[in-house]
């Protein structure tokens, strides 16, 4: 086994996964003003950005030959609601940075979430009714979410919600509203996990939901053929794309999905993956770039046909080296 690994030239040659530029999509987060930088503290080297800084990051990922971002709105406490109203405000935080990112560099892919939890005062993806996240009313909102992200210029409408027959509904929005070419990424195996911690730091999710946890409509870590069954529902509902999120804890997941339904399958290092490699590199623990290119990898080699990673960036740059 040893002489195909002797040299680097056969070690090349004989490589059975390759991971490239055109694999990554990088989540990015967004808040209001005007030249505003906030670091995640529980994220080193993520930060919430402005607008206009917004869009010079977005431009800086399309040079690295980054397909697509995915944009998610830090919310001003103020604004979230029982009803999440500001969820369809055309005029909205994420709207107004998908319009500026769309004119600046159109050809870069916008992925937006569609879920309430950035914009209910419970903290909750759905509407909440005598303490349970109702499925149907909720749905109606997504739907309304979905077509003024779509209209604003987002290209992959992503429901992060896990309500059931969303992606029925949204496609139906979509189509009779004359957005048919916009796509859906389905959260579609996303896990009620704790790996969301730094995340809900980031977008400021985490006070509002008060120590609450989303068992009711997020998957058990548990189950495997349960994913099989809400992807199956997804694509039979109209999903172009599927995800499996978290990432590395989950690849087996991705491993089932990919073999059963051969797909677009897609995984999220999710931001308490991010934040152990992190820390650990930080304490001298890790060596940080072996470390992503190879956490990468692995969701490669399970059968992943992109990542969402916050490592998308120094990825690009490692891998053009
Ligand atoms: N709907 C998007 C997320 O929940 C992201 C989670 C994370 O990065 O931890
Ligand atoms: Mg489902």
């Amino acid at each position: 086994m040893r002489r195909n690994r002797r040299d680097d030239w056969s070690r090349r040659l004989v490589s059975e996964h390759r991971l490239s530029v055109d694999d990554l999509i990088w989540p990015v987060f967004v808040v209001e003003g005007n030249g505003v930088r906030q670091e995640v503290a529980s994220m080193p080297g993520v930060s919430r950005v402005s607008i206009d800084l917004l869009v010079d990051e977005a431009r800086r990922a399309a040079d690295l030959g980054i397909p697509a971002i995915a944009v998610f709105p830090s919310v001003e406490p103020s604004l979230k609601t029982p009803d999440a109203a500001e969820a369809v405000n055309p005029n909205n935080l994420v709207c107004r940075a998908v319009r500026a990112v769309k004119k600046a560099v159109p050809n870069l892919g916008i992925i937006c979430d569609v879920a309430l939890d950035p914009y209910n005062s419970d903290g909750h993806d759905g509407l909440v009714i005598d303490n349970y996240v109702v499925n149907d009313a909720t749905v109606e909102i997504l739907c309304r979410q979905s077509i003024i992200q779509a209209e604003a210029g987002c290209d992959v409408i992503a429901p992060s919600d896990m309500m059931d027959g969303r992606i029925k509904a949204i496609r139906q929005a979509l189509d009779s509203a004359g957005l048919e070419p916009v796509r859906i990424l389905s959260y579609a195996a996303k896990y009620a996990s704790a790996f969301y911690g730094p995340f809900r730091d980031a977008v400021g999710s985490k006070s509002a939901l008060k120590g609450g946890d989303k068992k009711t409509y997020q998957m058990d870590p548990a189950n495997t053929d349960e994913a099989l069954r809400e992807v199956a529902l997804d694509l039979a509902e109209g999903a172009d794309m599927i995800m499996v999120k978290p990432g590395l804890p989950y690849l087996d997941i991705v491993r089932r999905v990919k073999e059963s339904f051969a797909v677009p399958t897609l995984a999220y290092q999710v931001s308490g993956e991010y934040a152990m490699m992190k820390a650990a590199a930080l304490n001298g623990w890790l060596d940080w770039d072996k470390a992503v290119l190879e956490s990468l990898m692995a969701f490669k080699r399970a059968g992943c046909d992109a990542i969402l990673t916050y490592t998308a960036p120094e990825a690009a740059r490692l891998l053009s080296r």
